[in-house]
């Protein structure tokens, strides 16, 4: 399990993660979403032990210092454009991060290599950016470690090779309980796949959770009413959008799902229920919550 607390980090006069606090648990994916230049590579790179933090504390396994090497040998971070050697091979950086991690499975790598059809001897250079991305998750994943963190994870693949990398992470994170941390901006391609999220804005975190859970405390209910009072409801309940299709009403409210019912009930609706709320929904709320143009993301 990691357990981040308070972690600050600042570059000059500009505070790239803000007293940010996350638990996340052992055998999940972790999506880290944001706006551009939120902190999510500064946070991410801080756990990964590239950047030293200027506040606050990382716990791995309930150990302090994740900068010793055992720790070291349990991370294995695939940043946005990892770094190969000239004519490096996958084959040629696999036994280069051998050295780093000894339980590398070299023969998962290449029987994966073979299943997506990458020639294994080819130099890395000579790879499109999506059969890159392609070779760094394999050897990522072969790696055998119990924490992958990673920039963007899904960026480049074509839809069928992310479903398949998809399904690698999920077999992995069932068989061996591995942990996924991963700063994202494709919330379609998380949404399937990660358990918990925290949105980052400005270097602080606006709301995080369980993505199936109702952790987020955000959640979208679709009603009709007979003599909708939207200014009723919108003083009784945290009303962060509300849209009208017709006869039906769907709010997207935050609080506890029995507040917000009961809330509801007040209304005197025909009918009400709760639908499920999609990554993308739940990023657009948010961060229209902050006053965040959201027409510059889609
Ligand atoms: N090495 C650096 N020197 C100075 N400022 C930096 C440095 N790295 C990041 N920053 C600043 O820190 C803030 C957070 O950057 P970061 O790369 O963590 O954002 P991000 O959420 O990963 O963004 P994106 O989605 O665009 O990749 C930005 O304002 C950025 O300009």
């Amino acid at each position: 399990m990691i357990k981040i607390n308070e972690l600050t980090k600042n570059f000059e006069d500009i505070c790239a993660v803000n007293h940010v606090s996350i638990t996340v648990p052992d055998g999940v994916m972790f999506g880290l979403l944001g706006t551009n230049g939120a902190g999510k590579s500064t946070l991410l790179r801080m756990l990964a032990g590239i950047l030293e933090p200027d506040g606050g504390d990382i716990y791995i396994d309930n150990e302090e210092d994740h900068t010793h090497l055992t720790c070291k040998e349990n991370f294995f971070y695939l940043p946005d454009s990892p770094y190969y050697f000239s004519n490096a091979s996958i084959e040629e950086m696999a036994r280069f991060y051998r050295n780093q991690y000894p339980q590398l499975d070299i023969e998962a790598v290449h029987y994966m290599s073979g299943a997506l059809n990458l020639d294994i001897l080819c130099p890395l250079r000579t790879f499109s950016k999506g059969m890159k991305r392609q070779a760094f998750l394999l050897l990522a994943l072969s790696s055998n470690t119990k924490y992958l963190i990673c920039d963007e994870v899904f960026d480049g693949l074509d839809p069928i090779i992310t479903e398949v990398m998809k399904n690698l992470i999920r077999q992995e994170m069932k068989e061996r309980e591995l942990t996924v941390i991963v700063a994202s901006h494709r919330l379609r391609d998380l949404q399937d796949i990660c358990h918990n999220i925290a949105i980052l804005h400005r270097g602080g975190i606006l709301t995080a959770g369980e993505l199936k859970g109702r952790a987020t405390d955000i959640h979208k209910i679709q009603c009709v009413f007979e003599h909708v009072n939207l200014d009723y409801l919108k003083n009784l309940l945290d009303v962060m959008h509300c849209q009208r299709d017709g006869y039906f009403t769907t709010l997207i409210i935050r609080g506890g799902i029995e507040v917000i019912m009961k809330g509801i009930a007040l209304a005197d609706p025909v009918f009400s229920r709760e639908v499920p709320l999609t990554l993308e929904e739940t990023f657009m709320t948010v961060m229209e919550g902050t006053g965040y143009d959201v027409s510059k993301i889609l």
